[in-house]
C-alpha cells in the first residue's frame, strides 16, 4: 500500500470543489504501488484517481508526466487523463504535497501471468514507443548510470545487510556496466516502469497503460529490457524464454528492432536489473516510519542480475529468430 500523505475529509473536500466533479461521495487509499500516495475518489461524476507526488517524483517533472498522458491519451493510447479544474489547471497542491486528479482506467493488472499477457504487452509497448515519437518535450533518465552510482553511494555502507557480498557485486557490476553500456541506440521516450501492476486487462484483453511518473528519453530497448525482467520470470527465479520470445516478437511486428538493439538487449536486461535492485535496496533500508506501503524485495533483482551475468549472449536467453525477426 502506497500512502505517505494522509488527507483529512475537509482537505479533501475544499479540494475537490475546485473541480466540475460534485460532491465526494467516498474516499480509499488505494493499496498498490510504493512510489506516491494514491486515493480512490468517488465523486457525484463517478470514479477518480487522486495522486500526491512524493519523494521521487519532482515537482518539475510534472508538466512533463501530464503531457506525455495528454499526448498518448490524444494518440489512442488508453492511459489516466489529468483532469483541470474549473479554472483550467490540472496541477496543484493538497496537504503540503504536488496533487493532480487523473480519470479511472477500468481493468485489473494481472496477478498470474501467463504468455498471453507477454504477447500483448509486447504490442503495447511498440504502440507506446511509436505514439511518442512526436512529443516534443523530454526529461533525461534520473535513474540511468549516474543515478544508479548516486543510489549505490547512499546504500552501499550497509548493502551487506541486505545479502552479503552484495557491496562488491554491485560496485563490480556497476564498473561491467559503465565499460559495456551501448553508446548509440534508437532512443525516444520511453515508460521506465511497466511492471504488471501499471498495465490493466480486461478480460484477457489489454485495457490501459498506467503510471507514468518515471517516464524519460533513453534507448527504447531499455524498455524492452525492463519488460522482459519485470514479465518473464516465475516466482522461483526461472527465465520463462516463451514469454520473452512472445514479447519481443509482438513488439517487433509493430516496432522492427535493428540488430544493435538485439545485441545490445543482455546488457540492458543487466542495468535494468541493477536500477530496480538499487531503488529497491534503497527503499529497503530507507523506510520512512508510519507510511503505508510495504517495501519491494531487493533480491528479486539480485537473482535477475546474476541470470543476466551469467548469459553469453542472445542464444542464452533461447530467442530464435521468430522473437528477434533477423534472417
Ligand atoms: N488511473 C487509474 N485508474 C485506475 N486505477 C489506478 C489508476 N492510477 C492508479 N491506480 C491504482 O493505484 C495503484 C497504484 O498506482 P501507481 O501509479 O502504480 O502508484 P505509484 O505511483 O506509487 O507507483 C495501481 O496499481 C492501481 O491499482
Ligand atoms: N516497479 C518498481 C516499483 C515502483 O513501481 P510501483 O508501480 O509499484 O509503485 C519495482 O518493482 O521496484
Amino acid at each position: 500500500m502506497a500512502v505517505y500523505t494522509e488527507v483529512t475529509d475537509e482537505e479533501l473536500s475544499a479540494f475537490i470543489a475546485q473541480y466540475d466533479l460534485g460532491a465526494v461521495l467516498s474516499c480509499k487509499g488505494i493499496a498498490e504501488g510504493v512510489e506516491n500516495s494514491n486515493f480512490l475518489v468517488v465523486t457525484e461524476r463517478g470514479p477518480y484517481i487522486l495522486t500526491l507526488y512524493e519523494k521521487r517524483t519532482r515537482k518539475e517533472d510534472l508538466p512533463f508526466f501530464l503531457g506525455l498522458m495528454e499526448h498518448l491519451a490524444e494518440k489512442g493510447i488508453a492511459c489516466p487523463l489529468p483532469v483541470a479544474g474549473r479554472d483550467g489547471v490540472a496541477l496543484r497542491e493538497l496537504s503540503g504535497r504536488p496533487a493532480v486528479i487523473v480519470t479511472f482506467l477500468a481493468g485489473m493488472w494481472p496477478r498470474r501471468i501467463s504468455p498471453q499477457h507477454c504477447a500483448q504487452l509486447g504490442e503495447a509497448l511498440a504502440r507506446l514507443h511509436l505514439a511518442v515519437g512526436d512529443f516534443r518535450m523530454e526529461r533525461p533518465n534520473a535513474l540511468a548510470l549516474n543515478g544508479w552510482k548516486d543510489l549505490f553511494a547512499k546504500s552501499a555502507e550497509r548493502a551487506d545487510e541486505v545479502a552479503v557480498g552484495l557491496r562488491t557485486t554491485l560496485a563490480d557490476e556497476l564498473a561491467a556496466l559503465e565499460a559495456n553500456w551501448p553508446a548509440d541506440l534508437p532512443a525516444g521516450v520511453i515508460h521506465a516502469d511497466l511492471f504488471p501492476d501499471n498495465v490493466f486487462f480486461r478480460g484477457d484483453s489489454l485495457s490501459g497503460l498506467i503510471d507514468f511518473y518515471f517516464a524519460c528519453n533513453d534507448f527504447l530497448a531499455y524498455d524492452i529490457a525492463i519488460c522482459i525482467n519485470a514479465w518473464c520470470f516465475e516466482i522461483d527465479g526461472s527465465f520463462n524464454a516463451t514469454k520473452a520470445r512472445l514479447l519481443l516478437a509482438n513488439y517487433r511486428k509493430v516496432r522492427p528492432l535493428s540488430r544493435a538493439e538485439l545485441d545490445a538487449l543482455p546488457w540492458l536486461c543487466r542495468g535494468s536489473a541493477v536500477r530496480f535492485l538499487l531503488t529497491r535496496l534503497y527503499d529497503w533500508l530507507n523506510h520512512p516510519p508510519g507510511a503505508f506501503v510495504r517495501p519491494k524485495d531487493p533480491l528479486e533483482y539480485l537473482r535477475k542480475l546474476r541470470f543476466h551475468q551469467s548469459v553469453r549472449g542472445l542464444g542464452d536467453y533461447f530467442l530464435d529468430d521468430s522473437a528477434t525477426g533477423e534472417a
